[in-house]
C-alpha cells in the first residue's frame, strides 16, 4: 500500500461511510458485461471496445452501494483475475444467450467460477443477455445449456433459515433494451449481507 493509500485510509472517519459491497462482473467476451456497467453507472448507452484492463465503478442498488469489478472476458486475461477474487459479495455472470455455439464454453467458465474455492458460497446471478435478437435462447434452453437446472436456488424472497446452498439464479435480460438485468440486481441484492 502506497504511502497515499495508507492515509486515506486511515483519515476515513470510521463507521461514517456505508459499507461497499463487492461485486465481479463475469462472462466471456461479448457478453455485454460493458455495455451494462455503463448503463447502470450514467444510463448511457455506448458502444465498447472489448475490455482490455480491470475496471472497477461505484453503483447503488436499492439502498446498496455497490463497487462492481468490470473484466476483460477473452481467455488469455482470464487467468490474470485470481486478485479480485477476495472479499466477494455476489458475481453477475453474463452469458450472450444468442450465441449458442458458445454456450459449452460458457459453462465452462462458469463451472470453473463455481468451482474456485475464493468464491464459495458467494451468490451468483447469471444474466442470459441479448434476448432482443430473435434466435435468442429461452431462459429453460438457457439453464439447460449452462448446466443449471437442477441448481437454481428459487427467485422469490430469501429463505435465510436455509443458507446450506449457494444462491444461484438465472435471469434474462436485454442490456440494450434497458430490460431484465433489474430484476436480476434486487434478487441478488438481497443476499448481501451489511
Ligand atoms: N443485441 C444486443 N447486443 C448487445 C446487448 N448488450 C450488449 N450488446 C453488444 O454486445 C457487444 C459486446 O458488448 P461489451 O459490453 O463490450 O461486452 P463485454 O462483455 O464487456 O466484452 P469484453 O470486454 O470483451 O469481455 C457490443 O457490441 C454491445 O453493443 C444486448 O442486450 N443486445
Ligand atoms: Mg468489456
Amino acid at each position: 500500500m502506497s504511502l497515499v493509500d495508507w492515509s486515506r485510509q486511515a483519515l476515513a472517519p470510521l463507521g461514517r461511510r456505508q459499507k461497499e459491497a463487492k461485486i465481479l462482473f463475469l462472462g466471456l467476451d461479448n457478453a455485454g458485461k460493458t455495455t451494462l456497467l455503463r448503463i447502470l453507472k450514467d444510463e448511457r448507452l455506448v458502444q465498447h471496445q472489448p475490455t482490455q484492463f480491470p475496471t472497477s465503478e461505484e453503483l447503488r442498488v436499492g439502498k446498496i452501494k455497490l463497487r462492481a469489478f468490470d473484466f476483460s472476458g477473452r481467455q488469455i486475461a482470464r487467468r490474470a483475475r485470481p486478485d479480485y477474487y477476495t472479499k466477494v459479495d455476489a458475481v453477475a455472470y453474463l452469458v450472450d444467450a444468442s450465441n449458442q455455439e458458445r454456450f459449452a464454453e460458457s459453462k465452462r467458465e462458469l463451472d470453473a467460477l463455481l468451482s474456485d474455492e475464493a468464491l464459495a458460497n458467494v451468490p451468483f446471478l447469471v444474466l442470459g443477455n441479448k434476448i432482443d435478437i430473435p434466435h435468442a435462447a429461452s431462459e429453460d434452453e438457457l439453464q439447460y445449456h449452462l448446466g443449471l437446472t437442477e441448481f437454481t436456488t428459487g427467485k422469490g424472497k430469501v429463505n435465510f433459515a436455509d443458507q446450506t446452498v449457494r444462491p444461484l439464479e438465472v435471469f434474462m435480460c436485454s442490456v440494450i433494451r434497458k430490460m431484465g438485468y433489474g430484476e436480476g440486481l434486487q434478487w441478488i441484492s438481497q443476499y448481501i449481507k451489511y
